[in-house]
């Protein structure tokens, strides 16, 4: 067993799954004036889990996570940490550590004295909080830089200081505001994947907040897709992407095709409906309510697109723009079956051109998921 004062840095061995999550939201909301800004969230994080909230700006993600941290107060609604209602605890009482976008370091103090920060205020002094302090500086690659002061340090390895702050007084959940916006794709690469081994090694439950769907989609076990202060989603990264449950999850979270469709049929799971002359089966629960005839939105994701070869195609059309990425080209295709008037169609290193004209087949996906259809906006 480790000393009492020292991190654990591994998860426990095989985390039984409890039945109580670490962090739950029963039907939390909050209003600024009159207006509703979280509407009645609902929300459960198990232990060890690594939940992303994801949304467009505005949408409500930091005031959920200001909601468990402490620094607002909710108008209507319960949050549990551990099974404890929370929701009218001070901050400093929640055992919630949080890292934001702006580094929020202390400039005055050294690199050691800004982790060591919250071990003080929790009481612990002397040998314990130099070994603490040690270890999570550490954790982040950072003890040599101990006595260094923030502005003597990079931008990457501020945000590290900051999450070395963040889990040095062991917190029983992280909380994540946008912590890597502020840096170049590059480091914000490295970080997310240090992120991530760091937190798999600690187990520690963390909630973290971005607009970015490939950080939410790379690092998450489950992601709470939020627009308007409402989750419209919370599901793992896969059933996100492959079956959105929503047009907004559909045409926020990765990139699609949107074509304009009929609904011709529903049985049981799935629909039929009617794309040009071609009848695609989709998922049926988002045309719950929806009658047979009715214009529908039909979303397709890029990789279930291909050049027709031979076989029947889905459309056919002019290319109009062409983009090429080293591992792949983007052409936009020219149709008068996409509300926008074109298609993205991803193909596979160079070749075609702007003007050529081209016959689109759908390809089946690999894990056998359908196309998406929701009803026309
Ligand atoms: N203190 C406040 N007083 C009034 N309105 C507020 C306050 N804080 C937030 N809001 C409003 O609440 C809504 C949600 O804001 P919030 O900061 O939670 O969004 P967000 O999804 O985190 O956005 P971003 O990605 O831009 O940080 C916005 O319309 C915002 O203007």
């Amino acid at each position: 067993m480790p000393a009492a004062d020292t991190l654990t840095l591994e998860a426990p061995a095989a985390p039984a799954r409890a039945a109580r999550p670490m962090l739950r939201l029963d039907g939390v909301s909050k209003r600024y004036g009159a207006l509703t800004v979280l509407h009645e969230a609902w929300l459960k994080v198990e232990r060890g889990e690594f939940v992303t909230l994801l949304g467009p700006s505005g949408c409500g993600k930091t005031t959920l996570l200001n909601l468990v941290a402490g620094f607002a107060r909710a108008d209507g609604g319960e949050v549990l940490l551990d099974g404890e209602p929370i929701t009218d605890r001070p901050v400093w009482e929640r055992d919630i550590g949080m890292m934001f976008q702006s580094y929020a370091l202390f400039p005055h103090m050294s690199v050691a004295r800004n982790v060591g920060y919250g071990l003080r205020c929790r009481g612990l002094r002397g040998r314990a909080e130099a070994a603490r302090v040690e270890e999570s500086l550490s954790l982040v690659k950072l003890a040599h830089l101990a006595a260094r002061r923030p502005a003597q340090l990079s931008g990457g390895q501020q945000q590290r200081v900051a999450l070395a702050r963040a889990l040095a007084p062991r917190p029983r959940l992280l909380l994540l505001d946008e912590p890597f916006s502020a840096l170049d794709r590059n480091l914000r690469i490295a970080m997310q994947t240090e992120l991530k081994e760091i937190q798999r090694r600690l187990g520690v439950t963390t909630v973290f907040v971005t607009h970015d769907q490939d950080e939410a989609l790379s690092m998450s076990d489950r992601i709470a897709v939020m627009s308007e202060g409402r989750i419209l989603q919370y599901d793992t990264p896969e059933a996100i992407y492959r079956r959105p449950a929503d047009r907004f999850v559909a045409g926020f979270v990765g990139d699609a095709a949107v074509l304009r469709g009929r609904l011709l049929r529903r049985g049981g799971a799935s629909a039929v409906v009617q794309v040009g002359e071609a009848a695609l089966p989709v998922p049926s629960a988002p045309l719950d309510g929806v009658a047979e005839g009715a214009a529908v939105e039909v979303f397709i994701r890029p990789e279930c697109l291909a050049p027709a070869r031979e076989g029947p195609a889905l459309l056919e059309g002019r290319i109009a723009a062409r983009a090429y990425m080293g591992d792949r080209t983007e052409l936009q295709i020219e149709t008068p079956l996409a509300p926008s008037g074109r298609i993205l169609l991803r193909v596979a290193g160079g070749g075609f051109a702007v003007g050529e004209r081209l016959a689109v087949a759908l390809v089946p996906a690999a894990d056998g998921a359908m196309p998406s259809a929701f009803p026309a906006a």
